[in-house]
């Protein structure tokens, strides 16, 4: 498990993270979100030592963590970095290498990532050759290759296609089905919702939210929705009841109490037919977008 707690980083006399805890659970998925400049990536180079502590502790499996440790974390940086004129079977058999597989080890687990990854052909090019989208599969590989304990990936899914999508959320499932834990960071909140166990929400350095992705959706304002087969304007009388919009004989609505939701139905009714009234759970970008917007 790894654990952060009250992490602070100071550029100068700026704070950009901010006492930042959170945990990132063995088998879960985590996923990081936040807006541009929100401090993610500043923290996962923390999480990798790329980038000293200003303050507070990070721990692995509770004590905490070390160069050794970190050797077997997986990472995917933000600055890609990766050898251009190296083949990518070769390169990854290198990382293979640094994290202590033997050769036939490396060459095994390198030639599975590069199936898993549709990139078969393309196991004897450079990686300058790759397209921008083949480059990033690449890059999945590189964190993926070696069995790491810890997977830490600064936007993995930004730039690929929805095949790689689905192949790199398959891959990931599979490391957090034997245990991994899994820290992510995107700005696709739809993706993180369909994908994450657990969220962490992050802006201007500090922990707005974390949860599970049903938690967080709870915080959010319920609304429900009403559509009628005539004019819906005489919701605006109804007491309890704040309009969001009404038109066309559909209206989205906030309502005061639990009650207020069987008086409106019932005055619908004594109105005409009712097509539909329904509760609209926010969705986790509903949630950020109103977190954030405050
Ligand atoms: N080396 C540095 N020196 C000074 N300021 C820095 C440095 N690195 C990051 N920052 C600042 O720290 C803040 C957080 O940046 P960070 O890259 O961690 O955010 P982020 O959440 O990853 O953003 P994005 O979603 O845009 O990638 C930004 O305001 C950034 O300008």
């Amino acid at each position: 498990m790894l654990e952060l707690d009250n992490v602070v980083r100071r550029f100068g006399d700026r704070c950009v993270v901010d006492h930042v805890s959170f945990r990132v659970d063995e088998g879960r998925m985590t996923g990081f979100v936040g807006g541009n400049g929100a401090g993610k990536t500043t923290t996962m180079r923390m999480i990798m030592g790329v980038l000293a502590l200003s303050g507070g502790e990070i721990r692995w499996n509770g004590t905490p963590v070390t160069a050794a440790d970190r050797r077997g974390f997986g990472y995917m940086p933000e600055e890609r970095g990766l050898y251009p004129k190296q083949t990518v079977l070769g390169q990854l058999v290198y990382l293979g290498r640094l994290r202590g597989l033997t050769a036939r080890a490396a060459e095994r687990s390198a030639s599975d990532l590069i199936d898993r990854l549709s990139l078969t052909e393309k196991r004897t090019e450079r990686l300058e050759s790759l397209s921008l989208g083949n480059q990033q599969r690449v890059q999945i590989a590189a964190a993926l290759i070696g069995e790491p304990h810890l997977l830490v990936l600064d936007e993995p899914f930004s730039g690929l296609d929805p095949h790689a999508v689905d192949s790199m959320a398959e891959l990931l499932r599979e490391h957090t089905d034997r245990g991994v834990p899994v820290l992510f960071s995107s700005h696709q909140l739809e993706l993180v919702e369909r994908l994450c166990d657990d969220l962490v929400i992050q802006a201007a350095g500090r922990t707005l939210a974390r949860g599970t992705a049903d938690s967080l959706r709870r915080r959010g304002r319920v609304r429900h929705r009403l559509v009628t087969g005539g004019p819906t304007d005489w919701v605006r009388g109804v007491k309890g009841v704040d309009v969001i919009t009404s038109e066309n004989g559909t209206a989205l609505l906030e309502l005061a109490t639990d009650d207020v939701a069987d008086r409106l139905l019932a005055e619908a009714l004594r109105r005409g037919p009712v097509r539909e009234f329904a509760e609209i759970v926010p969705s986790v970008a509903d949630v950020f977008r109103e977190m954030t917007a405050a």
